[in-house]
């Protein structure tokens, strides 16, 4: 009975195979077509994302600014055979005011027009700074190198404070009587010489830091101080290293090279050297003011620390310090102050009395109006300034010159713009050819001859709208008014007081220097000779 049931059932279920197989096709049709319903929506996907992804591209370059072409990844870095200001100069000349590059994975776009260069620096979408190896070792303080609102914070606050300090281009400023002071040093450093040879730039290194030390914290170096030495030392050293380790702002494993990384920990080392001097003088003064009160701040560091103590005592006080270590930011504002102003106010000085050695005309005409305003050997001030516009036009046609930073300070976009018919993506590194521009014969006719006038009209001393020396815009070179008072003194006091001219026998030094961050002159030597009074 049993085995004819099972034989039944068996007869029924092979009865219904058929129906079984069916089932079975069609749940695996149904797999298959789901799969393949997957596979065509992946496969849509993907066409979408590549089809985003070509406009994207295509958007991206066929609106960019002119440019050569790269490799991925590399860009233009290994077709690079001049330096980074030849090549952006030819770029220039190629294709105009505006160019673009892509450097490693960072675009680089070359601005080679005083009107563009205005309007875009001027924008507040303008002001970031590259996110490079060097930039990260200050950890965004400062002020040269701090973004978004502690920049702000940082640049409203400093401009208040050098004004209330008297830090201005006219007469009777409270900061002018220190820059007299170390003038006189200066002046008495060149007497003890004798007219001996001497190279200018060393000479001024102390004198004009010791105007900024003044500013900062009420302090100068010595004639013989070993620090200030070293300190110089470091700086010059860094700027000139700086050049071996430039590509790695575009490429970060250019560090991985052999004795890459050794250079930028060197220069890791000097900052933390200069930091330390610096927080040692903050922590001086705390002390100092704890026992020695005082009617009125006499330096940016006792502006600084009045605002840290009041922060502390008043929770409502205004922040200048947002998302930073108050006293680690002071330390940096010291060294950005200390690195932007000292290389470049000496730089321009030494500069200026090279060019009276190849422009005697120039010389004897800067005297002339000297003569007329004030006796040999009296000490020029800043009240005979308006009197002395040739002279002052003798300082600026010397930085269009020598282009004393050729490159500017490079700035980011924040935001995509849209220049003419171009458009430049967010995050590029955006230069200004500071020295293409000053040599744009359009703007400066006869670029290449020395002529102080174009800075006169009406005889009066006059600064041309596309004038780029010193930036333009948001960022425009925070010492300003302090180098313009620097330069003006120590120019006229050196001309009123000394004949120069070179070591006898010495050939004419030139007038192509080393191209780096700025632009310095090949070492040279000048004879001092004092005029009688
Ligand atoms: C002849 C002398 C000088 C020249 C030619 C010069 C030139 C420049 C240039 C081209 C910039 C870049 C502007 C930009 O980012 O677009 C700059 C920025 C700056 N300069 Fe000067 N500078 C001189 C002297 C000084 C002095 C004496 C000081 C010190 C008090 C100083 C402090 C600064 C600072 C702090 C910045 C950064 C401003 C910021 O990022 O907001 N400079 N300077």
């Amino acid at each position: 009975m049993l085995i004819y049931t099972r034989i039944i059932s068996i007869l029924g279920m092979w009865t219904k195979l058929d129906t079984y197989i069916e089932l079975y096709n069609g749940y695996m049709q149904d797999i298959l077509d789901r799969k393949h319903r997957t596979m065509d929506l992946l496969f849509l996907v993907l066409l979408g994302l590549l089809f985003l992804f070509l406009k994207r591209t295509i958007y991206y370059y066929m609106y960019l600014p002119p440019g050569p072409w790269g490799i991925p990844f590399l860009g233009y870095l290994p077709f690079m055979k001049s330096s980074p200001h030849a090549m952006y100069s030819r770029m220039a000349d190629k294709y105009g005011e505006i160019s673009s590059i892509k450097l490693g994975n960072h675009l680089v776009v070359c601005l080679n027009s005083p009107k563009l260069v205005k309007e875009l620096f001027s924008r507040s979408d303008s002001i970031a700074r590259p996110r490079t190896p060097l930039n990260e070792i200050m950890e965004g303080r400062g002020i040269v190198l701090s973004e978004g609102i502690l920049w702000q914070k940082q640049r409203q606050f400093l401009h208040e404070k050098f004004r209330a300090l008297g830090v201005k281009v006219w007469p009777k400023q409270r900061f002018e009587k220190f820059i007299i002071m170390e003038i006189e040093e200066f002046i008495t450093d060149l007497i003890k010489l004798n007219g001996a040879p001497v190279d200018p730039t060393l000479l001024l290194g102390r004198h004009v830091h010791n105007i900024i030390c003044q500013l900062m914290m009420s302090f100068r170096f010595e004639e013989d101080d070993q620090e200030f030495g070293i300190f110089n030392e470091k700086i010059s050293r860094g700027m000139k290293l700086y050049g071996s380790i430039h590509a790695s702002e575009y490429v970060r494993q250019y560090l991985k090279l052999p004795g890459k990384k050794t250079i930028l920990d060197e220069m890791k080392r000097s900052l933390a050297d200069i930091s330390e001097f610096h927080a040692n003088k903050i922590r001086e003064r705390i002390d100092y003011r704890a026992t020695h009160p005082y009617d009125e701040p006499a330096d940016l560091l006792d502006y600084y620390l009045d605002n840290i103590e009041a922060r502390k005592s008043r929770k409502r006080f205004p922040d200048i310090f947002p998302g930073v270590d108050p006293e680690k930011q002071v330390v940096q504002v010291m060294n950005d102050l200390f690195s932007a102003g000292m290389e470049t106010s000496r730089t321009t000085l030494s500069w200026t009395l090279l060019m009276m050695i190849h422009e005697p005309d120039v010389a004897a005409k800067v005297r002339a109006q000297l003569r007329e305003t004030v006796h040999p050997g009296e000490l020029v001030t800043l009240d005979h300034r308006p009197e002395l516009p040739y002279l002052e036009a003798v300082l600026f046609e010397t930085l269009r010159c020598v282009s004393l930073v050729p490159l500017g300070t490079t700035h980011v976009n924040t935001t995509e713009w849209k220049v003419d018919k171009y458009v430049i993506p967010k995050g590029a590194h955006i230069i200004p050819l500071i020295g293409k521009m000053n040599n744009d014969s359009k703007v400066y006719p006869e670029p290449d001859k020395f002529k102080p006038e174009r800075f006169l009209r009406d005889g009066q001393f006059h600064i041309p709208d596309s004038y780029m020396a010193f930036g333009v815009g948001q960022r425009l070179c925070l010492g300003i008014q302090l180098a313009r008072m620097q330069l003006f003194l120590f120019f006229a006091n050196i001309m009123n007081r000394f004949e120069l001219s070179l070591p006898e026998g010495a050939e004419m030094p030139p007038l192509e220097g080393f191209m780096a961050a700025t632009h310095t002159p090949l070492p040279y030597s000048l004879c001092f000779h004092k005029i009688d009074n």
